[in-house]
């Protein structure tokens, strides 16, 4: 059997005080393999994020382990992190936003290698730019070349486009694919997208909150490149929205502290 990349066996992790205990997961087993592209998608509170910082070595479980290549994972080792808020320098240009993100190359070496990234980003016009001077999509873009710019084997990416209008969003999804067919990596990616989530994963971890658990796990057919046909106009791409749209719906109508609680 081929070792999983990343490896959750029976995670258990809460916040908060004794008093007022938040149980953010409880009991969550995943195997991630090598090279798969695994979306996290659930309603608020799920701990999705809380997973993602979990396998980036943020915080450590209070009950059952986690590995990276067999390891206790530590920050930064081969890991990358993308986030809705872009987190860039305000005060470095866009190229040395990314180049920042090199330390562990000499100077020269780390411009050359932020200038490829930028290019495959599309962004080489704009490497003598502030992040202020670039639009929401191409700071996203940006974010996204600082990421890949440390090559890792594993993306955590957490709703790294739901800030961006929907073409945006549209075309860095396609961008996404693009750049991990080029050179794939290992990637887990946090949405509240349903249509975002069968687009861009080789399997959909469906989780349901209060606490965190996964609820289902789906593998999703549809050919790759998904970007050079309508991968929407097939029909069994109706059949799984519908499904999981209804499954994320009873969560939330169903959850106590949901605002929609109780409604539908
Ligand atoms: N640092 C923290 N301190 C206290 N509670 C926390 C902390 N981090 C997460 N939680 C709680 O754990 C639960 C899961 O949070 P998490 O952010 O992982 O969920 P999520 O699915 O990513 O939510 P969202 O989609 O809203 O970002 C929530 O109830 C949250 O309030």
């Amino acid at each position: 059997m081929i070792p999983a990349h990343v490896l959750l066996s029976g995670v258990s992790r809460g916040f908060g005080t004794a008093k007022a205990p938040t149980l953010a997961l409880s009991q969550v087993s995943l195997a991630v393999a090598r090279g798969e592209v695994v979306v996290l998608l659930g309603p608020s509170g799920c701990g999705k994020t809380t997973l993602l910082r979990l396998v980036a070595g943020l915080i450590r479980p209070d009950a059952g382990g986690v590995t990276v290549d067999g390891q206790p994972p530590q920050p930064g080792d081969g890991t990358a992190m993308v986030f809705q808020s872009f987190r860039l320098i305000p005060w470095k240009t866009a190229r040395d936003n990314v180049a920042f993100a090199l330390p562990r190359l000499g100077r020269a070496e780390a411009r050359e290698r932020a200038e490829h990234y930028l290019s495959l980003v599309g962004l080489s016009r704009f490497a003598k730019s502030w992040p202020a001077q670039l639009s929401g999509g191409m700071r996203q873009r940006l974010a996204l070349a600082r990421a890949l710019a440390a090559e890792p084997t594993l993306l955590l990416m957490d709703e790294p486009f739901a800030s961006l209008d929907a073409q945006s969003r549209e075309l860095m999804q396609i961008e996404l694919m693009r750049l991990m067919a080029a050179r794939p990596a290992t990637v887990l990616f946090v949405t509240h997208s349903v249509d975002e989530a069968l687009i861009l994963a080789d399997r959909i971890v469906l989780m349901s909150p209060r606490p965190g658990r996964i609820a289902e796990e789906i593998a999703v057919p549809f050919p790759r490149p998904r970007w050079n046909h309508d991968t929407r106009a097939l029909p069994d791409y109706a059949l799984l929205r519908r499904h999981l749209w209804e499954r994320l719906r009873d969560m939330v109508l169903n959850d106590p502290a949901s605002d929609f609680h109780g409604r539908g």
